[in-house]
């Protein structure tokens, strides 16, 4: 450290060319210290985190732009972390390409867009629709992909959104599965725009949007509407829509027998628009049953990273849970499903059992099949729709009408599951220090949540002594626990020692800890589960042993069968802020540098780059723990002039990418120091990527050596603390209550709004 402050204290360096055999001379290492286990770089997937980003496509991306739209490429290149070349034609590409977007004209793009090798490269019309035309529809059929974009404003986030996903780098799918319950909620607007305004609170709750394509209603000029709203018209309500919500959608056409209004006179009008979809990177597709079989085998070969939603509704009144057919619609959807949706009207009640009976015996008979999203409709039905857990369709009041009869909203549902004991009042708690809470103050937002969600739930901020972590326990052992969000969070040996009672649960081996809370040892969410059949063996402290001031309305002592998990929802809220405007690829094998003054406040941000697969971290203000390294890229620490000035002199990829700092406020010339060293642009053909900087110290306070003014003014792109808070708020409501709460609405809740 002293060593790190020494230089430090010195005057910047001009950056000095340093030849490539000093780089990788090993007798140069003699003055570093590597406080990595493993040098090698970190490329593969350990399998470690679910959702993490993947590798993809890595097909050489081409990018069709159109007359005077050529800025677009470098746009895509800078998002996909490549550098950009422009070329006269398809079959100008070729294995020289890889590593690189290449830019190709539309007019010379027409000519052989057919004949494209498909194996070494993939295809992207971009298409801006300021320019009042349509998509050429040539290439729109035979490209592989197509982004359609406004040039003012142009929504960078929607680029890398829509990048990532068709690329097969994100997989909403795989993270949206692994959660216990999942909505979706139908909008009815006959025009998306008309719903821009409320979508944040429109979609609190909500995991997908669906657009109801049937529902659009497109002027024709005069005064009255088109039949069927044609393709350019819904490519603009889908690209409106994903601008403003970084929820998954889901892209319907509803027949006109199933409550809907498209024509089903034509079957191949279906695949042409939900093809489209496909090509747009919606990510789910919602394909009617009814449709051809070779229709519904071919969307479902051709639908890339997209999910398809095979949708079922039968309104005829006659429709029978145990009867053979409606398994037999099961065994016909799930041939070409990734979830298979059935939907009915019922008569009676009981006709909601037979529903649950059909559910668990499709669950144990086809364990493999996609899972079953199942409810009955009209008001006779709604019970059925508080049972079922996966894609639930739900509607909100400010919606123009319900899409579906009997349809209900979250708070709907979760007062029904309140209501028949199925949701039954907890306490949550906020346990943080003084300090955290004016950096980002959660408490009012879960509130507001938990109000708007209709949950039964009561929410408290407690304040815990700085550098005292003992008294976590008191709020955790008690019967209506229902989970804790730590603010900042604590390592799991010190909530262990301070707090002896969590060592006695699961028969004294201690709370469970998920994958990433034992990958980062930083614990930030403890998260309450009713126990699997093994039964926890969790120990509740009777009232004469229970220290610590309780609760209101808090009764001591654990509920039987419910097991504690520890987690980490910090280095979720890092990636995700990380990669809001640049894809995963940006980062993968590129280095990074962390500051902080301690490993604990390192060991998130570890975490989360090493789910962006970076090569290597070099440290600043602390020695990594073995521990934290083995789950890290490799590190070394700067400890002198020598070593900084070797990592900036890489002459490639390797120069560091990213700066991240955990130092306060006192050290701000510091964090300066190291983004004016780092802030140079890279050298001729590396990308263009803006370098990130990400400053977890404290929201920017304008004052001059404000690190955010400085990195912005070194060529940096910024982010700070109150942007990984929300990000992060919105993961630990995930894990604790299961319910997703767009990052739109916290950072409108707190008073920031993106849009
Ligand atoms: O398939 C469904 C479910 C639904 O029909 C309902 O019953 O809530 C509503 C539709 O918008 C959606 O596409």
């Amino acid at each position: 450290m002293a060593a790190v402050q020494q230089l430090l204290a010195s005057p910047s360096p001009a950056p000095a060319p340093v030849s490539s055999q000093r780089i990788n001379d090993t007798s140069a290492s003699a003055d570093m210290e590597i406080d990595s286990t493993s040098n090698d770089p970190v490329m593969i997937d350990s399998g470690l985190m679910k959702g993490a980003p993947q590798t993809g496509d890595s097909r050489i991306a081409v990018i069709v732009y159109g007359q005077g739209q050529e800025n677009v490429v470098s746009v895509f290149a800078e998002v996909l972390g490549k550098p950009v070349k422009l070329k006269r034609s398809f079959k100008d590409v070729d294995h020289e390409d890889e590593g690189f977007v290449i830019g190709l004209a539309l007019q010379e793009a027409k000519q052989d867009v057919e004949d494209r090798d498909q194996q070494l490269l993939v295809a992207i019309n971009a298409h801006c629709v300021n320019l009042g035309m349509p998509p050429d529809l040539h290439l729109s059929i035979h490209c592989d992909y197509e982004f359609l974009y406004t040039e003012t404003p142009f929504c960078r986030r929607d680029l890398a959104r829509f990048i990532s996903f068709t690329l097969g780098q994100t997989s909403p799918h795989s993270q949206l599965m692994a959660k216990p319950r999942t909505f979706f909620i139908s909008t009815t607007f006959p025009d998306v725009q008309a719903a821009l305004p409320n979508l944040d609170i429109l979609t609190v709750g909500a995991d997908a949007v669906e657009i109801r394509v049937d529902l659009l209603r497109e002027p024709r000029g005069d005064g009255a509407f088109s039949d069927i709203p044609s393709l350019s018209y819904v490519g603009q309500q889908v690209m409106l829509l994903r601008q403003r919500t970084e929820l998954p959608i889901i892209f319907t056409t509803r027949c006109t027998k199933e409550n809907g209004k498209f024509p089903m006179d034509n079957p191949d009008l279906y695949y042409e628009y939900l093809y489209r979809a496909v090509q747009w990177g919606v990510e789910y597709i919602d394909v009617e049953l009814w449709l051809p079989e070779h229709i519904r085998k071919k969307l479902y070969e051709k639908r890339g990273n997209s999910r398809i939603m095979s949708a079922f509704h039968d309104f005829s009144g006659t429709f029978k849970w145990p009867s053979q057919y409606a398994q037999d619609v099961f065994v016909k959807s799930r041939q070409y499903a990734d979830i298979v949706k059935m939907i009915a009207i019922i008569n009676d009640h009981n006709e909601n059992f037979e529903l649950e009976y059909f559910r668990s015996k499709i669950r144990a008979q086809y364990p493999d099949a996609p899972p079953l999203s199942a409810v009955n409709m009209g008001e006779i039905g709604q019970f059925s729709r508080t049972l079922n857990t996966v894609f639930s369709p739900i509607t909100h009041p400010l919606l123009p009408i319900i899409a579906a009869p009997g349809q209900m909203s979250t708070a709907e549902i979760n007062g029904a599951l309140a209501l028949l004991g199925q949701l039954p009042k907890k306490y949550f708690y906020g346990i943080s220090s003084a300090a955290a809470r004016s950096i980002a103050p959660r408490a009012p937002f879960y509130e507001k949540c938990f109000n708007e969600l209709g949950l039964p739930h009561q929410f408290a901020v407690v304040e815990r002594q700085h550098n005292n972590p003992a008294g976590i326990q008191s709020w955790c052992n008690q019967r209506d626990f229902g989970g804790a969000y730590l603010d900042p969070g604590l390592s799991y040996q010190t909530i262990l020692k301070h707090n002896p009672w969590f060592s006695t649960l699961n028969n004294g081996q201690g709370p469970t800890l998920s994958e990433a809370a034992q990958g980062i040892g930083i614990i930030d969410t403890i998260v309450v589960k009713p126990s699997g059949s093994s039964g926890s063996g969790s120990t509740s402290t009777p009232p004469s042993q229970y220290s610590g001031t309780m609760p209101p309305g808090g009764q001591p002592g654990l509920a039987p069968n419910t097991s504690l998990i520890f987690d980490n929802a910090s280095w979720r809220g890092i990636l995700s802020t990380l990669t809001r405007d640049l894809a995963p690829s940006a980062y993968f094998g590129r280095t990074a540098v962390v500051l902080a003054l301690t490993a604990d406040d390192a060991a998130p941000v570890f975490f989360a780059l090493k789910a962006l697969k970076m090569s290597k971290i070099y440290t600043v203000g602390f020695r990594t723990p073995s521990g934290l390294a083995r789950n890290a890229p490799p590190i070394e620490q700067f400890i002198s002039m020598e070593s900084l000035q070797r990592a900036r002199s890489v002459a490639d990829n390797r120069a560091p990418f990213v700066i991240i700092s955990a130092l306060g406020r006192g050290k701000s010339n510091i964090v300066g120091m190291m983004l004016r060293v780092f802030g140079e642009a890279g050298p001729p053909g590396s990308s263009n990527t803006k370098k990130v900087f990400l400053n977890l110290a404290e929201a920017a306070s304008q004052q001059k050596n404000d690190p955010i003014v400085v990195a912005e003014q070194s060529g940096f792109t910024a982010y700070d603390a109150a942007d990984v808070a929300a990000f992060t708020t919105v993961e630990s409501l995930r894990l604790l209550v299961g319910q997703n709460v767009p990052y739109s609405f916290v950072r409108l809740a707190s008073g920031r709004n993106l849009f």
